[in-house]
């Protein structure tokens, strides 16, 4: 029987822990762990996420500053206000919703962002020291993925992986993760040839392209833990629908284990995201991490 992972469910189960750690930080600092994102634009989709993550951090017991811009918003205006941001001590977490219009240099001005302030991981110091084994803030989709698979594999060591895709903000901390945990590792991407074949080979298969049904089911290695980050929305029998990079229907027959889209990686995402902040709060005020 496959199973399929419930990232909603264990996202809940993880923010209950969240929310436990907070009243320790506010009676050492006076203060709740506060989350500052940032957004430019209108984009109906970003807009959505950012909401939902202003309202957990409210609802898990943090704080939420958020920075909606105008679309002609120059990038002097942003880095001054990153500055800002990262002198800010009521701010633990800083996070730029992407992606940014094309005028805005996204590099430079996550680049701007203190490390110890960087929940989404995407500083080049933080990939740095994920990729160095140090300790340091992991970007939440690949964190959130990990969590899932040792929660259906318990120790993933020995185990041959393949992450579909390589940008900065998935692909590539996803594959560092694996690595750390004794994967042995493909990142294939747009010029990959044969996946299929590479894909077939693999116990753990990671997808993050962002085409809809890319990954077939018939390439799944039987038993197979498979990962669908890709969110696409298209419209299938007249109707709206977000699907993932997998074939889901076919894959689920293959697989061990699937993350469904909606209700798999997505959910985690989030929870993540809440879960470096906390982290973040503790350690800019030296307390040692919470047991989460
Ligand atoms: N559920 C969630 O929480 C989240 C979902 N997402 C979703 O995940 C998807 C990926 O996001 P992101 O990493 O930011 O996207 P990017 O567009 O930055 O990266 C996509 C990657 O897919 C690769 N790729 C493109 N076409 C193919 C192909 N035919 N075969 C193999 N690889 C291919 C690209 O290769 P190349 O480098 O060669 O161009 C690139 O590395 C999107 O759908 C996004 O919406 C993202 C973040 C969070
Ligand atoms: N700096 C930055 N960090 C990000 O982490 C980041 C980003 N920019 N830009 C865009 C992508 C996308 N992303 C998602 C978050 C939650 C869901 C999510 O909760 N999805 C729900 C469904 C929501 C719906 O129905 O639309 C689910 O899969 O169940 C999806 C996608 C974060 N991203």
């Amino acid at each position: 029987m496959t199973k399929i992972i419930d990232g909603k469910a264990f996202a809940e189960g993880l923010g209950a822990k969240i929310s436990q750690s907070i009243p320790h930080f506010a009676e050492q600092t006076g203060r709740r762990p506060g989350l500052a994102v940032v957004l430019v634009g209108t984009d109906p989709a970003s807009e959505i996420y950012v909401r939902s993550k202003g309202r957990m951090a409210r609802k898990l017991g943090m704080e939420s500053f958020e920075h909606i811009l105008d679309e002609g918003v120059s990038q002097e205006e942003l880095l001054a206000l990153v500055a800002r941001l990262n002198a800010d001590d009521s701010v633990d977490g800083i996070l730029i919703q992407l992606p940014l219009p094309g005028h805005l240099d996204s590099l430079e001005l996550v680049s701007a962002i203190h490390p110890a302030k960087d929940v989404d991981g995407l500083h080049p110091v933080s990939a740095g020291l994920l990729a160095s084994g140090l300790p340091g803030l992991v970007s939440c989709t690949p964190l959130g993925c990990l969590m899932l698979l040792e929660s259906v594999l318990g120790s993933l060591s020995g185990l041959d992986a393949i992450v579909v895709g390589r940008s900065i903000l998935v692909g590539k901390p996803m594959a560092q993760l694996l690595l750390a945990r004794n994967c042995t590792v493909t990142i294939a991407h747009s010029r990959t040839a044969n996946l299929a074949a590479k894909v077939a080979q693999a116990d753990i298969v990671v997808a993050a392209v962002g085409q809809a049904d890319m990954i077939k089911g018939d390439w799944i290695k039987p038993g197979a833990t498979v990962i669908d980050v890709g969110t696409s929305r298209v419209i299938r029998d007249g109707q709206q629908k977000l699907v993932g990079d997998v074939e889901f229907a076919s894959a689920a027959k293959t697989a061990g284990a699937i993350t469904p889209v909606p209700g798999g990686v997505g959910p985690m995402t989030i929870m993540t995201l809440m879960h470096n902040t906390l982290l973040a709060a503790y350690r800019r005020n030296r307390l040692a991490d919470p047991a989460l």
